[in-house]
């Protein structure tokens, strides 16, 4: 039995994302996971027991009385005696230290000679890693207990060098680990930036490619060490461990098994102890390897909710909301939602990233979502895609294409990729650097129900549809290879593949730039004009918004603040905030300076009871400190959250307010 935590390694973690974090204190921390727990306690005891017998000469193993074999358990002798009338426990513990002593040499040569081989493969890559491959392929190919024996063969019972011998045929995993995580970081920007400030190879391969390596190594190891176990034992049984009379685990089975019609009990101490060590030592790894991806999604340590908070999420997601009137104007739109709330960990209980968001799009429509930095844009659109991270809980209403899904009950999961996709800001996210384009959308489209014929001629077609030329070289190409502008073309063929009927397009050109941007946006102009998606754009760029969108959905502190059709928006903003993101982008055709707008976004938890902006509105009086501010209808397809809206903007006769008086001080809500 073994771990494969390639899976659940970094493709170009973090730097430093390691093994689990471990936060709040030890004892803490392992109080919250009893799995963990239950497998070190285990683990420990039989270590610590088995030690403490061998070095200490505690017990008499060795000591035979005829008188009084194949006894069941008694207070004399807890597991029984053996043929020869010896203490089965004295042997069990005193067997025990040599097995896993001999399990953990075998692990330890298995870790130091794949890690370095792996981390030499991946980052010098040419001969060094076809050889390393080779060396890799054949330790793998070769039949372990063939070796093992042929290793008793010549070297007699020799339990380290059989154990030497199974650590480096072990190594081959390791290699393959190590190699394929220092592929994925060696392209990363800041080892490019190691490598420009002049560190060497190997101070760069140590500081900053091995503690990415760190964490799977040491959850592989746990895994193999429960294999060396099983190995170590299965030798013993083959009668290649340790020379009689002393006791081994597997010669132990192997005695048991021939008095098995006699004392059937005899099998079950040393039976028992290798199953439970060798499942004490997987699940150690598996729970390991839980902890580090929930650590890398953000749910580890610190983060994780307290039984208070975890009440609260379930309240949260419990929440009701029902479905959208029809008079508002979303009935058959690709996308509504209702009342979409998105909450964090804070204190004791949630906080709000995003409250109260009402939004539709229909098919063929572009809205664009603006909006500050920190307004609750990005949470917005993963939790239309249900990838709002853990421990954040998504509540209300939304429907896409005509059915109702949900986080909590796992709705999204067929969905995502086939109904709704995403294009992201940063396209070498959405590309795994250890595969080449061919692969990751053979995958993708392998996913979606092609066969392998049907695949190759559909990644064509939808990089042909993205514009992409030379379309065989390209999907012979590492996503490193490509250009930013061309990587992400192939993100969004990819994100084509499922034929979605919503797109989420996260400041798709944020990374490009400018004439690669307004490549990339005519492409998407013209993809949902062929397709007919709908299509939700989020930017800063309200420049962008004019470009390609037909509607605009302004979002300060967590709430929409003003929606209207771009035109509309642009020539007679009904929210001070719309007015003053216009304010503040620089116009080509325009004798005004951009304005910027004072002040921060409030953080979340810190937004106050009445209207959110009033604290850096120029134009707040008593009255927008008053209450909340609701959402107000301003027309057809029109709303605001502004209650001085009609008395502003008539008084200023439908200009935008391009220059602000200067702003209040900012006003946050202690
Ligand atoms: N994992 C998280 N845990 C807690 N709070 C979070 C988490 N991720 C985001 N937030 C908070 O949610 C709020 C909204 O963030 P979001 O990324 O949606 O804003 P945004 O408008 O998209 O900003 P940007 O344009 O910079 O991406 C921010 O205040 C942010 O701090």
């Amino acid at each position: 039995m073994s771990t494969d935590v390639t899976a659940a390694a970094p493709p170009g973690g973090a730097p430093g994302a390691g093994p689990p974090r471990r936060t709040g204190g030890g004892i803490a921390w392992l109080l919250r996971r009893p799995g963990i727990l239950a497998c070190l306690i285990w683990i420990g005891l039989v270590f610590v027991a088995s030690s403490v017998a061998r070095l200490f000469s505690l017990g008499n193993p060795l000591e035979q009385d005829l008188g009084n074999a194949l006894a069941g358990p008694s207070a004399a002798h807890p597991l029984g005696t053996d043929q020869l009338g010896r203490d089965v426990l004295d042997r069990l513990l005193f067997g025990g230290w040599e097995t896993l002593l001999s399990a953990w040499l075998a692990v330890v040569i298995a870790v130091v000679l794949g890690t370095a081989l792996g981390l030499l493969a991946g980052y010098v890559g040419g001969a060094v890693d076809t050889v390393t491959s080779w060396v890799q392929d054949i330790l793998i190919t070769l039949p372990t207990i063939l070796v093992l024996l042929a290793v008793a063969t010549v070297l007699g019972n020799d339990i380290w060098a059989a154990m030497t011998v199974l650590g480096v045929l072990m190594s081959a995993t390791f290699i393959r680990l190590v190699r394929s995580l220092t592929v994925s970081v060696r392209e990363e920007l800041y080892v490019d930036a190691a490598r420009v400030s002049g560190l060497s190879g190997a101070r760069i391969l140590g500081r900053h490619i091995l503690p990415n390596a760190v964490g799977p190594v040491f959850i592989q190891g746990s895994a193999a060490l429960g294999t060396a176990v099983v190995v170590q034992a299965g030798l013993g049984f083959l009668g290649l461990g340790a020379p009689p009379p002393y006791p081994s685990w597997g010669g132990m089975i192997s005695e048991a098994a021939t008095s098995i019609s006699l004392q059937p009990w005899l099998l079950v101490p040393s039976g028992l102890m290798i199953v439970l060590t060798v499942l004490a030592l997987n699940l150690l790894g598996d729970y390991l390897r839980d902890e580090m991806y929930a650590a890398r999604q953000g749910r580890g340590g610190a983060t994780q909710p307290s039984r208070r908070q975890r009440r609260a999420a379930d309240a949260l997601a419990a929440r009701e909301v029902a479905e959208p009137t029809v008079d508002d104007g979303s009935a058959g739109a690709v996308l509504r939602v209702r009342d979409l709330r998105v909450s964090f960990p804070h204190d004791d209980g949630f906080v709000d990233v995003v409250s109260g968001v009402d939004l539709h799009i229909g098919a063929g429509e572009t809205v664009g979502l603006v909006g500050e930095s920190g307004c609750g844009k990005t949470m917005t659109g993963l939790s239309l895609l249900g990838l709002v991270p853990s421990p954040g809980v998504v509540s209300g209403y939304i429907e896409i294409d005509g059915r109702r899904v949900s986080t909590h009950d796992g709705s999204f999961a067929g969905r995502r990729g086939r109904e709704v996709a995403l294009i992201s800001q940063e396209p070498m996210v959405a590309l795994d650097p250890v595969f080449t384009v061919g692969s990751l959308m053979d995958e993708v489209l392998r996913g979606h129900g092609y066969d392998r014929a049907g695949a190759r001629t559909r990644a064509a077609e939808l990089l042909e549809l993205v514009g992409i030329p030379r379309i065989e070289a390209v999907l012979r190409s590492y996503p490193h290879q490509l250009s930013g502008g061309m990587a992400q073309r192939v993100s969004i063929a990819i994100a084509l593949a499922g034929e979605p009927r919503l797109l989420i397009a996260d400041e798709p050109t944020t990374a490009l730039d400018v004439t690669v941007q307004a490549e990339i946006l005519e492409l998407l102009r013209r993809l949902q004009a062929d397709l007919g998606m709908a299509l939700l754009f989020i930017t800063h760029d309200l420049g962008v918004v004019a470009d390609i969108c037909t509607r605009t959905v302004v979002m300060y502190a967590g709430e929409v603040v003003e929606q209207a059709p771009v035109e509309d928006l642009f020539d007679s903003p009904r929210h001070p905030y719309s007015g003053a993101l216009l304010a503040a982008t620089p116009q080509v055709d325009d004798d005004h300076d951009p304005v910027g707008i004072r002040g921060v976004v409030p953080p979340p938890g810190r937004w106050p009871e009445h209207c959110r902006f009033a604290g850096r509105c120029s134009f707040a009086t008593d009255t927008c400190r008053s209450g909340p501010a609701v959402l107000r209808p301003a027309g057809p397809d029109r709303v605001h959250r502004c209650v001085r809206s009609e008395e502003l903007f008539d008084e200023r006769g439908d200009v935008r307010p391009r220059r602000q008086p200067a702003p209040a001080p900012v006003e946050v809500s202690s």
